[in-house]
């Protein structure tokens, strides 16, 4: 297959985990014969610097013409003064936007390997696997915004239509897994919760084999820290989204570890790793590189339609979760780069075995 994929490294550590998913893309496309062509682009505090914009024309553009687009993260010190004009995270959410991709999938696995890093016992780890299905494009990130001197507001809004799509799309996720839907919002006491929840209820009648339950948000926060093999697929607007997943982040022992993928109606999508650009550590090559390297794995899957390669990278960052090397905040002290080096070995190890498995189901028509 033939693929166009626009990198967007950002800023941070961005540079370092992309560089790393597009060299696990790279032998991908070696061992199972894929022409994937890449085609770096500027967003973020690196953007503003070149260009004066979070997100210059060019790099929108050729987003919208890609196949798919593999972003690292944006923003930093250099960028945060909260009076300058313009500032990093806005290209991250205009493009968002631009690309219409509302639903941003964030799966939570804890590899047993990793148990002792996280805050609970490994009893309660036991079977978690939760997909937040994280709306994207609306809620207080898109409103309307003033501030005086004196006074800042953040308009929170949400339309009907906003919610049924990514709900339809949270219900379709839960058909495929264990049948399970939470929905996660504040409606005893936010009006756009309220809307939330009295949609969700009425598209949930168009899945009737799905069990819906609702949940507030506060609450959920702590449930996910008590409870967190009791949830499938939990659905839920953007901040609260935001903030869970990198709670769920700690329950499988880094922010590090947590891909995403952003989804609208087409087959492009948006894949990024949870964190931000962690400029605590940048530039010093430590960056854990698995989630965005299953990121790379998730666009295979749903931007693609390479389930094989895409289980080929998951077993591969699998076997070195498990086995090492590891960087340090998942309590080694290798650095990206030997993290890399060993999940391209396992891919070769793995995708030997795979494409020898498609070439025999091919010659047997
Ligand atoms: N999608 C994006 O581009 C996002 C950007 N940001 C931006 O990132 C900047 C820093 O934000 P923070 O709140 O510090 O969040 P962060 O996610 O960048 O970092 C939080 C903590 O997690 C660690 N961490 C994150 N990714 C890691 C990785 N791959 N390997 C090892 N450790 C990792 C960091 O070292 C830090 O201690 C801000 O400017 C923020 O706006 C924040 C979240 C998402
Ligand atoms: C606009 C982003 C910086 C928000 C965020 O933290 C995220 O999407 O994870
Ligand atoms: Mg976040």
């Amino acid at each position: 297959m033939r693929a166009q994929i626009v990198t967007l490294p950002g800023d941070g550590v961005g540079p370092e985990v992309t560089a790393a998913a597009v060299a696990v893309l790279d032998a991908v496309a070696a061992h199972f014969d894929h022409h994937f062509h890449f085609e770096e682009h500027q967003i973020g505090g690196c953007a503003i610097d070149a260009t004066g914009e979070p997100l210059p024309a060019a790099s929108l553009e050729a987003c919208k013409a890609a196949d798919a687009v593999l972003l690292g993260a944006v923003g930093g010190p250099k960028w945060s003064d909260p009076n300058a004009p313009v500032r990093p995270e806005q290209g991250l959410l205009a493009l968002r936007a631009a690309l219409g991709v509302y639903a941003n999938l964030r799966p939570l696995q804890v590899h047993p390997a990793l148990a002792s890093l996280s805050p609970l016992k490994n009893e309660k780890l036991k079977n978690v696997d939760v997909l937040f299905v994280r709306e994207l494009t609306g809620g207080a990130y898109f409103g309307a915004k003033t501030r005086t001197i004196d006074t800042a507001t953040d308009e929170c809004k949400y339309t009907v239509a906003e919610v049924e799509r990514v709900t339809r799309r949270a219900f379709q996720l839960a058909r495929e897994r264990r049948k399970h839907v939470t929905s996660v919002d504040k409606a005893n006491v936010l009006e756009t919760s309220r809307l939330w929840r009295s949609t969700v209820t009425r598209i949930a009648a168009e899945f009737p084999d799905v069990k819906l339950e609702h949940q507030l948000v506060d609450s959920m926060a702590m449930l996910l820290l008590t409870q967190p093999g009791k949830y499938d697929v939990v659905v839920t607007e953007n901040l609260f989204g935001d903030i869970l997943t990198d709670e769920a982040a700690a329950l499988a022992g880094s922010l590090g570890l947590l891909p995403s993928a952003s989804l609208g109606e087409g087959k492009g999508g948006l894949y990024e790793p949870i964190h931000g650009s962690a400029p605590d550590i940048a530039g010093q090559g430590v960056a854990n590189p698995v989630g965005a390297i299953l990121s790379a794995a998730m666009l295979l899957r749903h931007s693609l339609g390479l389930e094989q390669e895409a289980s080929t990278v998951e077993a591969a960052v699998a076997d070195v979760v498990e086995h090492g090397p590891r960087t340090r905040d998942v309590g080694g002290t290798a650095g990206t780069r030997d993290v890399l080096e060993a999940v391209l070995a396992a891919v070769d190890e793995h995708a030997c075995n795979a494409a020898a498995f498609l070439r025999w189901g091919r010659a047997c028509g």
